[in-house]
């Protein structure tokens, strides 16, 4: 196994999260934390106060799946209180260390105080924290203070840092968390002031930039560090600098989360906290960070080709449609039921070795004829798979029969497989191995596509994060910003991830909250199956309409309204628009280029073909045609003469 990094020598990585990340009750949360990999967790105390079990059942609960509590907060209210507060506010602490002895935990987070009673004064605070020091000492606990974004007097981590050095109290300590920094835009840089060993804990969020409210933000739209806009790196790298060497604990308020799966949402946060610190460990080379040796972020080069699993009685409908795009079957496999269509540099494959225990097989029966499969491209398959399972996903491999190479590959998002291919005899030489020439039987003549543009895959709104970190974690990936698509049905969030540097990876995300969509409708009736469409480039997309329809291709038909609109909206000439309009191509342009745009018509349950030209630089995925493609999508799919409702 060739990894071409050198490996580096790390303790393990202290990972953390807090229950008030996850959904469901104690025990389920426990186990989905201790599954996804965690080392400790943080006891949320209303998760703790809702749930009937004593402290010390909820530390054998913890015990008992290797977890460590790493942390229990938040404990609120406490500085600055004039009297009787001030003596009440201790005694609560002092209830609390009695509880955090039966948990096993020995460290206590307070936030800053938002109290409207609370008086400020940075001397006064740190004389309540060292006081507080003397008791947590006699208890044997730590306590560390926390810069809330919107506390009353205190709201940034330097003045809480300013407070935890006049406290100067072996027992006392800040608690840094990136929410609170960053989303104040405070200069992460300032954390590099503060001594590793009096940081008791780090607390690591991210968020998607909204200009809200600061508690409301931070109560509802956290996220997992590479799932938002924070520079959570940027944060990570000043707290290493340190030389804090104390758990990584993820805190993230998100109504969503909370809502969602135990299970995927602890397997995204233990991922998004192994990559984030691979990437500070690449940034940091003279610091000793704790991460897991791995490669490098993989460049995805592109799209080598897609697979899809089929019956032998749709096959025929998916391979006429193929044939009018101008595609050839061009190879057979040697031992299989599989069928190669090539054009250009684009590979299709039809696989109806459905029988038996074949992926292809399993897929067909639960999803129908789906693209299940696609290969990508990288600059060294075996590398990629170690840096993607060190990530947490899945190695995915079958029985081969003799002859027959095997690829390596992962599970992908949405029931789906992931081949990783590169340039190496092996890898490269399995279509001349395993697949037989054949007369090229050609239903028409070439289109002149030449390489997969992108795939666009269909996944509930909820799931559009999880995949959008499992892409961007393993391969060097950026995020284009996200667009909303108008459904008559209802709104389809679209994110396209695009490698970065010289790779030809592309892959639009849309998530569907609800099924009235057409993208939503996909998902449903294919239940869960994710490449709804594939979209090839063309760089002459009026010659690619001439063969097209030449084939008998049958392009997606758009509505003239559109074409008027398009005229004025660019001032296109009329020539120009004709001639558009003619062979039903959407258009599109910006600063950078223009986008021409051509869709099949649907095939199964909403599968369709795209035929893009980029021309300039143009970037984008030609949204504001979306809506636009979808009525027409929607016409096609209503029954004749059906009235509409
Ligand atoms: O939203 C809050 O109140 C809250 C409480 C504790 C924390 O650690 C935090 O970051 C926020
Ligand atoms: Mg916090």
């Amino acid at each position: 196994m060739a990894i071409t990094d050198t490996p580096r020598l790390r303790t393990p990585l202290k990972t953390s999260i807090a229950t008030v990340s996850i959904s469901g009750e104690f025990p389920e949360k426990l186990a989905a934390i201790a599954k996804a990999g965690f080392s400790g967790v943080e006891i949320f105390e209303n998760d703790f106060l809702t749930y009937d079990a004593s402290p010390r059942e909820v530390a054998r609960m913890a015990a008992d799946h290797g977890l460590a509590i790493t942390l229990f907060q938040p404990f609120r209210d406490f500085e600055g209180m004039p009297e009787p507060h001030r003596s009440r506010a201790f005694e609560r602490a002092e209830r609390k260390f009695e509880v955090m002895g039966e948990l096993g935990t020995d460290l206590m987070l307070i936030c800053s105080n938002v109290s409207p009673v609370s008086l400020g004064g940075i001397d006064r605070a740190a004389a309540d924290f060292h006081a507080l020091g003397d008791l947590a000492r006699r208890h044997g606990v730590r306590v560390g203070y926390e810069a809330l974004a919107w506390g009353r007097h205190i709201n940034d981590h330097r003045d809480a840092w300013e407070i935890v050095r006049r406290a100067d109290h072996s027992h006392i300590g800040i608690i840094l968390d990136s929410f609170h920094t960053l989303s104040r835009k405070i200069d992460p840089n300032s954390i590099r002031a503060i001594p590793g060993d009096k940081i008791f804990i780090v607390q690591l969020a991210d968020a998607p930039l909204f200009d809200m409210d600061l508690l409301y933000w931070s109560r509802h739209f956290r996220n997992m560090p590479g799932e938002g806009d924070l520079p959570v790196i940027d944060f990570m790298r000043a707290v290493a600098a340190t030389g804090y060497t104390g758990p990584l604990s993820l805190e993230i308020f998100n109504d969503q989360f909370r809502g969602g799966s135990a299970k995927a949402i602890a397997e995204d946060g233990h991922r998004s906290l192994v990559n984030l610190m691979d990437r500070v460990a690449r940034l940091e080379p003279d610091i000793r960070i704790e991460a897991p040796a791995m490669p490098d972020r993989v460049v995805a080069r592109g799209i080598e080709f897609v697979e899809f699993t089929t019956s032998t009685e749709e096959k025929p409908v998916l391979e006429a449609l193929l044939g009018t795009l101008g595609f050839a079957r061009t190879g057979r496999h040697r031992n299989r039921d599989v069928d190669l269509f090539t054009q250009g540099d684009i590979r299709i494959v039809l696989n109806t070795d459905t029988d038996g225990e074949t992926f292809a097989g399993a897929s067909y029966s639960v999803h129908g004829t789906n693209a299940y499969a696609f290969g990508l491209k990288v600059d060294d398959a075996q590398n990629a798979l170690v840096r993607a399972t060190a990530l947490d996903a899945a190695a995915f491999s079958e029985p081969r029969k003799p002859g027959e190479t095997a690829v390596p590959a992962i599970r992908g998002v949405g029931h789906g497989v992931v081949y990783l291919l590169d340039d190496s005899e092996d890898l490269a030489g399995i279509w001349q191995r395993e697949f037989l020439p054949v007369d090229p039987t050609v239903a028409g003549q070439s289109a002149l596509l030449q390489h997969v543009d992108h795939i666009a895959q269909t996944t509930q709104y909820e799931e559009m994060l999880t995949w959008m970190l499992f892409y961007s974690s393993i391969f060097a990936i950026r995020r284009a910003p996200m667009v909303d698509v108008v459904d008559p049905g209802g709104l389809v969030r679209s994110q396209a991830l695009e490698s970065e540097g010289e790779g030809r990876f592309r892959v639009t995300m849309n998530g569907a909250d609800n099924r009235k969509t057409f993208a939503g409708k996909f998902l449903a009736e294919g239940f869960g199956t994710s490449i709804q469409h594939i979209a090839f480039a063309t760089d002459d997309i009026f010659a690619t309409a001439v063969r097209l329809a030449a084939n008998g291709f049958q392009a997606l038909p758009i509505s003239r309204n559109y074409y008027d609109d398009l005229e004025a909206r660019f001032g296109l000439e009329p020539d120009f628009s004709d001639a558009l309009r003619a062979a039903s191509i959407l258009y599109d342009r910006d600063e950078r280029g223009e986008y021409f745009q051509i869709y099949s018509r649907t095939f199964g349950e909403g599968f369709f073909f795209e035929i893009v030209e980029r021309r300039g630089d143009y970037a984008g995925y030609g949204a504001m045609n979306a809506p636009f493609r979808i009525a027409a999508q929607r016409r096609l799919a209503r029954p004749a003469g059906m009235p509409r409702r």
